[in-house]
């Protein structure tokens, strides 16, 4: 049994999640102790319990402690990871509902089921874009993309827009099994050919996405890139806006967004949106603080070495690096002086 303290560093919900994930490809039994120690409502949250369903689902894990506010789990994987059809509900694992991101939970099982034997197809409902987490433009026009190219196929179609705090939302995802995973370089992103975006809304007035699509394309375009924001106005369980910016670089993809709320302007939404995009731009780096700790685990998994130069080196990266080195899977080094990042596996 393999042994994970959640306290450690971030002490966050990914360090659970990282060790789900491994803990269903390898088999092998955890236990995590002071899950989410560092947050100010530690234990499990609904976006977590429905994490540890899931990854405990496709390989028919016994759970000890698999409760709303757990600080302890015990996850013990029955059998190989299951290729199949599969739904799971993250506003089912709380009274209430929940908006809790199910890109979180897409992030748990996709690796799982990538490598396992046959195709998957998983439902997946919750909240689709909710701040301080991927969304799931994010995970179509950046993560997905990149994975591709380390040999993962998947896709994700957005079925209905969920936004903090009603949720709602609904993706499918399609994961083809037998995955051989390779190795990335994205060590140069070479030259930015586009910024492409998505203003939207939900059961709001069409002068909302055209505002924030003027803006960001305004401000976009002031600072010389080349930018197209499209505009879409759908129906929802709640009223929700946001914009979601992708840049793709020659080599690389990044994605940021800004999400509305009552009293902010649609231009402010923009504007905060813009901002992060123009901020990684004039780094220079290829990949952004967050892909960067979410490529650890696909680079662990490849046969060959990967390395990256991150825009910054964050605690959730260092963290996650610790977590996965627990599984004796990869040696992964973090050079905090050049922000480059090498995962090299050990099983291989
Ligand atoms: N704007 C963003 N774009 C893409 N990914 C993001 C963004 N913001 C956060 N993330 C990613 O979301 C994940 C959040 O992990 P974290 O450990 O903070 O867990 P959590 O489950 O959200 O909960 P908590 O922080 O409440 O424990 C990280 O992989 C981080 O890189």
């Amino acid at each position: 049994m393999i042994e994970i303290d959640g306290s450690y560093g971030e002490g966050g919900g990914q360090v659970l999640r990282t060790s789900l994930s491994l803990a269903a490809i390898t088999g092998e039994p955890i236990r995590i102790a002071g899950i989410r120690a560092g947050r100010k409502k530690p234990g499990l949250a609904a976006q977590h319990l429905t994490a540890v369903r899931a990854a405990g689902r496709i390989c028919n894990a016994q759970l000890r402690g698999d409760a709303l506010g757990s600080m302890l789990l015990e996850f013990i994987p029955g059998s190989a990871v299951q290729a199949g059809i599969y739904t799971f509900d993250v506003s089912k694992a709380q009274e209430g509902g929940s908006a809790g991101a199910i890109a979180l939970v897409l992030q748990t099982i996709l690796l799982p089921l990538a490598l396992a034997t046959g195709n998957s197809q998983v439902t997946l409902k919750g909240g689709t874009h909710v701040n301080f987490s991927p969304t799931v433009t994010y995970i179509e026009q950046v993560y997905l993309p990149i994975l591709q190219r380390m040999g993962v196929e998947a896709q994700v179609k957005l079925g209905a827009w969920g936004w903090f705090p009603q949720g709602g939302g609904e993706i499918e995802l399609q994961v083809i099994g037998g995955t051989q995973l390779g190795g990335i370089n994205l060590l140069e992103r070479g030259e930015l050919q586009q910024v492409r975006g998505i203003a939207a809304v939900t059961e709001l007035p069409s002068h909302i996405p055209q505002r924030m699509a003027n803006r960001a394309e305004n401000l976009l375009r002031e600072a010389h890139l080349k930018v197209r924001v499209q505009t879409l106005r759908e129906k929802g369980v709640a009223p929700g806006a946001g914009i979601f910016l992708t840049a793709e670089y020659q080599n690389s993809l990044t994605g940021f967004g800004g999400f509305g709320r009552l009293r902010l302007s649609a231009e402010t939404v923009a504007e905060i949106a813009c901002q992060q995009l123009l901020e990684f731009h004039y780094t220079g780096a290829a990949v952004d603080e967050h892909l960067a700790d979410q490529l650890l685990l696909p680079a662990t998994l490849a046969s060959q070495e990967s390395q990256y130069q991150v825009a910054e080196v964050s605690r959730h990266l260092i963290t996650n690096a610790a977590v996965i080195e627990q599984f004796g899977l990869a040696q992964i080094r973090v050079n905090e002086a050049d922000k480059i990042v090498s995962v090299k596996s050990l099983t291989s």
